[in-house]
């Protein structure tokens, strides 16, 4: 498929092409490439170019066909929520203005429907859900005032043990916080930072809504990003490069060169980079001159979550798990994460006879996934299900997953902000180094791991390049720190380290 295609690079000093010239080099095409052309588009720049890996657009918001002939369905294989929606009068998540306005097909998804096992079959400890509830709200007071009192941060995990939440070697609590935590930022609480957890959690669902709509339209996700496109590009339109892979970028005050692996060449003006954490910390693409070094640790501080779905369809009249549920959850009696999350799209709102349910899994288990066949972790999944539901259960008709770690244009599936990092930090990460600027959900300061940052990102930047070429005014680009300071002070939390909304808000509880 194409999710695996062309690897190696391309040798630019070896080029005797002419170059193509465009004022902006826009490279991927996913949300972010996606709503910077838009906004270009919006802001009268049209002469720019899409270059995108592979040969569709969309990136990280992909889907496949999944199940046996006669009873297959479309299945994301990654973003699959809009997370936040609206509550009146606070405004509204754009990918759900997005979703409404092509009438994607979803539903709520409702995180109390859920029945809880372990490896002797169902047994209810849903009450630990109101003990970590209980410890989280204490974990979100003591943020805030990191944040205002100008504090040092410190790991998810030591502000959920300060708060009482302490599982130890209880599986089911373990599970109950994977459930509550690892599930939404694709890394475990010791690896991620507490106040950007929080911070990153408040500004999406306290100021939108606490909803989240699971997508499953035959069309994919991806339609809202393929019909914003189709708003300013023509069919077949020679401004977007497809089947193109960018191995090169050289860049300077004046201008931005981009060499591509088939041995092409793109000569602009400007250049915004959208490219994953995943791949910017691969060796995939390098830059020339080297990066600088405020630059480079921007882009290695943080992290790029890996979160993989793993998707099962039985025969539809021998559906074992009780479809009047959405979640179903199993704690393992001895490893923390695995196989904890089951979701059912046999049921009422979704696939009602599909017989598709999936399992998630992130960080060490993702990789572990990657790295074995899908025989072996068929086999493992399978029996974790025979412990839940019994041994009689029939085994798979259709099994498939993506290894998202291991996707050359993406290296994983969204990014995370470790423990200790600092908005000055993050801002290295955002920051242009001369005409060369980025966007995408890491550049979201707010709305990391988002499809919504990724769209804010992509417009932001391309405001900005607008502003410049058409008026000369905001030419002198983001603000960078090569000399970090240890904490960030509140006054620094403004529009020109990304911070776009106050993280207090709360429309949406
Ligand atoms: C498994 C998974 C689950 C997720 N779940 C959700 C969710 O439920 N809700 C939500 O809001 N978000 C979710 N996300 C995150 C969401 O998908 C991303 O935030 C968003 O799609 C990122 O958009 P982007 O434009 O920043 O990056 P991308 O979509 O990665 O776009 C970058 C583009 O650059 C291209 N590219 C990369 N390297 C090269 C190269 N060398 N040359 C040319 N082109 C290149 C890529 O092909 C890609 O199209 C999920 C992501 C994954 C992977």
């Amino acid at each position: 498929s194409s999710l695996y295609r062309r690897q190696g690079s391309y040798n630019a000093t070896n080029s005797t092409t002419t170059c193509q010239k465009t004022s902006v080099a826009i490279l991927g095409a996913g949300m972010a490439g996606i709503t910077a052309a838009q906004g270009l588009t919006n802001n009268s720049v049209t002469d720019f170019l899409i270059v995108e890996y592979n040969s569709d657009i969309g990136g990280r918001v992909a889907h496949t066909t999944f199940g046996v002939p006669n009873n297959s369905y479309t299945i994301e294989l990654g973003a699959n929520w809009v997370q936040g929606i609206a509550t009146p009068p606070g405004p509204e998540n754009p990918i759900w203005t997005l979703a409404q306005l092509y009438n994607l097909t979803n539903t709520y998804s409702n995180y109390s429907s859920l029945e809880t096992f372990n490896q002797d079959g169902a047994t209810d400890y849903t009450g630990l859900i109101d003990d970590f509830d209980n410890a989280y709200s204490t974990v979100e007071e003591q943020a805030g005032y990191i944040l205002t009192q100008n504090l040092q941060d410190m790991s998810f995990r030591s502000a959920l043990s300060l708060a009482g939440w302490k599982p130890g070697t209880d599986m089911e609590a373990q599970t109950v916080e994977w459930w509550e935590f690892d599930f939404e930022y694709g890394y475990n609480p010791e690896q991620s930072s507490d106040l950007f957890a929080i911070v990153n959690y408040n500004t999406t669902f306290y100021q939108y809504s606490d909803a989240n709509n699971y997508v499953f339209d035959s069309r994919g996700y991806n339609f809202i990003i393929k019909e914003t496109a189709a708003t300013f590009l023509q069919p077949n339109d020679t401004r977007l490069l497809l089947d193109t892979v960018v191995t090169n970028i050289s860049y300077s005050d004046t201008g931005v060169t981009v060499y591509n692996q088939d041995g092409s060449c793109i000569d602009a003006d400007y250049a915004i980079c959208t490219f994953s954490v995943g791949v910017l910390q691969s060796d995939a693409i390098t830059f020339s001159p080297e990066l600088p070094y405020w630059k480079q640790m921007g882009i290695e501080t943080f992290t790029m979550a890996t979160y993989t779905k793993i998707f099962l369809q039985f025969p539809p009249d021998q559906v074992f798990w009780n479809k009047s549920y959405q979640y179903f959850l199993y704690a393992d009696p001895d490893q923390r994460g695995y196989y904890p999350v089951f979701q059912s799209l046999d049921g009422p709102g979704f696939l009602p006879g599909s017989g598709i349910i999936f399992v998630t899994v992130t960080q060490d288990q993702s990789y572990q996934v990657a790295a074995q066949d899908d025989a072996t972790t068929q086999a493992q999944v399978m029996a974790v299900l025979r412990s839940m539901f019994g041994a009689d259960i029939p085994d798979p008709i259709a099994f498939m997953y993506p290894r998202w770690s291991l996707i050359p244009w993406a290296y994983g599936s969204y990014s995370n902000w470790p423990t200790g990092t600092t908005l000055e930090m993050h801002q290295n990460l955002r920051a242009n180094v001369g005409r060369l600027y980025f966007a995408g959900e890491a550049t979201s300061t707010e709305y990391y791991g988002f499809l919504h940052g990724a769209f804010f990102e992509g417009q932001a930047v391309a405001e900005q390049i607008a502003d410049c070429i058409t008026t000369g005014t905001n030419c002198s680009g983001e603000v960078d720190y090569p000399v970090l300071h240890g904490t960030t002070p509140y006054s620094e939390y403004d529009e020109a380290n990304g911070w776009m909304v106050s993280s207090f808000l709360d429309y949406g509880f």
